[in-house]
Order: C-alpha cells, then sequence, then structure tokens
C-alpha cells in the first residue's frame, strides 16, 4: 500500500495549502457584503490575496495546522492499523516539508515532539461501512478558534440574553452566545458546528462532525433547518464582523446535528472554526491504494482576487492614513498614532509569544528590545542545505493569552508595539497608555501575505521552546496592519464588544416558543 501513503500526503498538502470550493464561495459572499474601504473589506481583501497565494505555492494557508483530525470509514475486513501507520508517515512527511507546522506539543514539558506525532496525535476516529471504497476525511482546526469552542449545559443565565431553558429557544440563545463570545478572535468571520445533546465528550464530538457538512447543505431536520437560518441570518446582525473589526459578515456558516441525552444533562456544544476552513476528504481504492474520488468540490484554481478587482472599480475605497515605521521606534512615534491608522514597518521585528512572554517576566531579553517590535507568531520555518531558515507561513496568533503578561514586559525592555490578532484586554490599553505603547492587528489566518513581507530571517533564541515559541529576529519591508489600540485609552476590540453585546441583547426576547 506504498501508493496509499502518497494518497495521504495529497490530502494532508491539498487540505493544508487549497481552501475549498464551499468554503471560498462562502468568503466570497461576504466580500460582496462589505462596503468598500472599511476596515472589514481591507481585512477580507488581504484573506482572498492569500489563499490565492497559498495554493500558487503550494504552502500553508495559515501557519497553525491545526491538530489534524482524520475520520475513516472502511469496508470490513481493511486493516486499520496499517491505514493509521501510513498516515502517519505521511504526516512526518508533510511537516518535514513545510507543508504542516510542528504542532504536537508536550502538556507537562512543552516540548515540540518536531514531526506532529506524539501521544493522542494525529487524532483518529474509525468507523465500518458497507461501501467498498475507504474514505478519508481531514480537518485541520488552528488552535486560535479551538479556544473559543464553547459547552453550554442547560438551563442556564447567559450574558445579554437571560434565562436559556431546555428547549429549541435555549439552544437558539446558546449559538447566539457563542458567536458573540468568539469576538474576532477565533479569526472571525467563521463557522460553526453545534452538538446538540450527549456528554460533554461526545456532545463536542458531535459539534466538530457537523464541520464536515458542505456549507450550503439543508438540514434535513425541520427544526435544525430553521435554527440555522435564524443563526445565519441573526448572528449577521451583531457587528463582530472579519476580524472583530466590525462589519455585515461574522458568521459563513452554521451547521447543527443533535442526539440523545441523559435525563439530567443538556449540553449545547459549539465547534468554532477561522475563516480558514480547512477540510477535505478523499475516497481511497483499498487495492491500488490510489485516490478515486475528492469528497468536496476542490478550491484549486478557482481564483480569489478576481473578484477583488471587479469590486475595486466599482467603488474607490476610503482614504485612511498610512504610518511608515522603522525599529528603533520613539515614544513620540507611537503617541502621534490613532486607532483606524495603518502601519506599515520596514526593518526588525522579534516573535514573541506564550513560552517567550512568561521567560521575559524573570529573565533578560537575548536581545535589546527598547524601541523594538514584538510579534505574536509562531511561523512555519524550513532550513536549507546551508542551515538557513526560510518562512513559508508566518500569521498573528491570539494575542489576549499574553494578556497577564505584556504590559509588563512593554515596560521593563522599553518595547514600543505590539503586533498580534484579536486585541488585549483592559491590562495591556492601560500600560499602552502609560508607557506609550501601540497595538496592531495583523489579519489573521494570512500567513502568505505576512511570509511575502519577511525578507530575511536574522537569527532565533530559544528553539529549544520548539519552532513556534521561539524567537525570532525578522526584517521586514512593507508588513501593514491596524492599530486598534492606542496609547490614548482608545481600543476597537473594547468598543466592538461592548456593541456587540448590546445587540445580543436585542435577541433575548424568545423566537422558537
Ligand atoms: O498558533 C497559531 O499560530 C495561531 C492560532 O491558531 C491562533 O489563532 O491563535
Ligand atoms: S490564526 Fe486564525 S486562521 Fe489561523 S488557525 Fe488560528 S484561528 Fe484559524
Amino acid at each position: 500500500m506504498k501508493q496509499f501513503e502518497e494518497s495521504m500526503y495529497q490530502l494532508i498538502v491539498e487540505t493544508s495549502t487549497v481552501l475549498p470550493a464551499d468554503v471560498r464561495d462562502a468568503i466570497r459572499k461576504a466580500r460582496e457584503q462589505e462596503d468598500q474601504g472599511t476596515r472589514a473589506a481591507l481585512a477580507l481583501s488581504t484573506i482572498a490575496g492569500n489563499i490565492d497565494s497559498a495554493e500558487t505555492n503550494v504552502s500553508p494557508i495559515c501557519q497553525d495546522t491545526g491538530m489534524p483530525t482524520f475520520v475513516i470509514h472502511t469496508p470490513v475486513g481493511v486493516n486499520q492499523l496499517e491505514i493509521k501507520k501510513h498516515i502517519k508517515h505521511a504526516i512526518q512527511r508533510a511537516t518535514a516539508d513545510g507543508k504542516l507546522r510542528p504542532n504536537s506539543v508536550d502538556s507537562l514539558t512543552g516540548a515540540n515532539s518536531g514531526d506532529n506525532l506524539g501521544a493522542g496525535t494525529p487524532v483518529f476516529h474509525f468507523e465500518q461501512w458497507e461501501e467498498d471504497q475507504i474514505e478519508v476525511k481531514l480537518i485541520l482546526k488552528g488552535g486560535g478558534c479551538e479556544n473559543k469552542n464553547i459547552q453550554y449545559s442547560l438551563p442556564m443565565e447567559l450574558e445579554g440574553l437571560g434565562k436559556a431553558g431546555r428547549d429549541l429557544d435555549g439552544i437558539r440563545k446558546c449559538i447566539m452566545h457563542a458567536v458573540y463570545q468568539a469576538q474576532g478572535q477565533g479569526c472571525s468571520a467563521g463557522f460553526i458546528g453545534v452538538g446538540i445533546g450527549g456528554d460533554r465528550t461526545s456532545g463536542y464530538e458531535l459539534a466538530k462532525q457537523q464541520l464536515f457538512r458542505e456549507v450550503d447543505d439543508v438540514n434535513p431536520n425541520e427544526d435544525l433547518r430553521k435554527l440555522e437560518e435564524y443563526v445565519m441570518e441573526h448572528a449577521n446582525q451583531l457587528g463582530i464582523g472579519t476580524m472583530g473589526f466590525g462589519g455585515q459578515a461574522t458568521l459563513l456558516g452554521c451547521k447543527v446535528g443533535v442526539m440523545n441525552r441523559l435525563p439530567a444533562s443538556f449540553f449545547v456544544s459549539v465547534a468554532y472554526n477561522c475563516w480558514a476552513f480547512r477540510r477535505m476528504g478523499v475516497l481511497v481504492d483499498p487495492q491500488t491504494g490510489e485516490i478515486s474520488k475528492w469528497q468536496y468540490k476542490r478550491g484549486k484554481g478557482n481564483a480569489m482576487a478576481a473578484a477583488d478587482e471587479a469590486a475595486k472599480e466599482e467603488k474607490q475605497p476610503e482614504k485612511r492614513r498610512e504610518v511608515v515605521l522603522q525599529a528603533p521606534i520613539t515614544e513620540e512615534q507611537i503617541r502621534d498614532l490613532r486607532v483606524g491608522d495603518v502601519v506599515v514597518i520596514n526593518g526588525l521585528m522579534h516573535t514573541g509569544r506564550d513560552a517567550l512572554h512568561k521567560y521575559l517576566m524573570d529573565h533578560d531579553a537575548p536581545v535589546d528590545l527598547n524601541g523594538h517590535v514584538i510579534y505574536h507568531c509562531g511561523p512555519v520555518m524550513m532550513k536549507d542545505e546551508h542551515g538557513e531558515y526560510h518562512v513559508k507561513a508566518a500569521g498573528p496568533t491570539t494575542s489576549i493569552r499574553e494578556e497577564p503578561y505584556q504590559g509588563d514586559i512593554m515596560k521593563k525592555f522599553g518595547i514600543r508595539a505590539v503586533i498580534g490578532k484579536g486585541g488585549m484586554g483592559a491590562k495591556t490599553l492601560k500600560a499602552l497608555q502609560e508607557h506609550g505603547g501601540v497595538y496592531l492587528n495583523a489579519i489573521g489566518g494570512a500567513a502568505q501575505y505576512y511570509a511575502q513581507t519577511i525578507k530575511k530571517v536574522e537569527g532565533v533564541h530559544f528553539l529549544e521552546f520548539g519552532i513556534p515559541e521561539a524567537m525570532w529576529h525578522l526584517q521586514v519591508e512593507g508588513f501593514a496592519a491596524i492599530v486598534t489600540m492606542d496609547s490614548h485609552g482608545n481600543s476597537l476590540h473594547a468598543d466592538v464588544d461592548k456593541d456587540s453585546l448590546e445587540k445580543l441583547a436585542e435577541f433575548k426576547e424568545p423566537v422558537f416558543a
């Protein structure tokens, strides 16, 4: 079955680098709804360009290639142990080739296995079926959107929505709340899978299974069909928008499944997936190991940027202030920036995420950070034959995880700008004001777009933290991001959160009585 391993390799590469047609169509529709020149439209056009680049470069759409999760149906008699072995080899190969980021981390020591294999990774779900082909479906769901999954236990009281009971209307409220609480942190506009019932484990599994449904399929259960339609219409009125920048498109898909529960339990489990909704499937001939059919309409050759050009001709984008900065940056330059400005960075920036922030709290930095820029990013890197590193994908990670550390670290080292996505909280906002700092929101998932701005990897520290967590020193040119938190106490994230909570409260009255 040598060919089977090759087929699995193809499936993994396609899933990581080519967004399927139904997802592309949903993103296209979202773009049509946004007014040109708004922050949301700008973000969506970057996303569209990024989707095209990933396909052209055969490189990851987003640097977080997620938890590889395989759902496999086999004819009776097929050896499932062999299948697992071949898939594991294919995963190792795809990781070595820079199509997957090494993402399997020891939960106690923090050690990265380096090849995406380890206890519990990848995830396999096997089922037998009566068909004569093997079906393998794969989803690569990143950590940022995984963190926005949520499970409700009914009855309960929900922020903005009041009591949610054990009925269809209570479920409706949970789903609306799930979209609200994700804000832009899971790289909205997103897709949700909802599982009603089960226990805590099977409920989440059911929610994830829904993500394998096509975006435009119709739920055969009449109640659930109505619920899905309601959510699609009303969640998009919350005004969260792409990347939480505000706007019309917040949710691109909602799929709901139901299963039985215990009398005492009533769970509503929601799996949130970012716009970089990477899932694909294949049918494989068990004799030859070759792919006989792709299970979703593929996105290959279905360019996103063409729509962009058409849109540009219609309306002229609104002008916004653009400020070019190069580190070291002065406090005066930072105090001049306001929410809404576009900052273009040239020169040096340093990556840092969870492990580095924790480390810097009680250690010195290995390089001078005074006036410098920290980028919340865990890139995909490849080393060439001369030992030099090259960036394969490098979008931002969710910044809020650094909330306990960020303000202190900026003050301690004189850092002037932090780049990430999803925004930060009150503690950081206060520190930006006191110290003279700025938060720049990059477009989550646009890993190819940002990789192209990185001209050279100057060096690296803390490689022992693993590739994503290491501190990479990068030379960039034309790295653009939007000021969403400034040194005057303004936060776009706080504003959007407040406005969307008010809108959420408008959906308090019962709909499905
Ligand atoms: O781990 C990453 O690079 C990104 C992560 O998926 C996130 O959304 O924060
Ligand atoms: S960075 Fe955004 S697009 Fe990438 S996996 Fe995380 S949530 Fe998804």
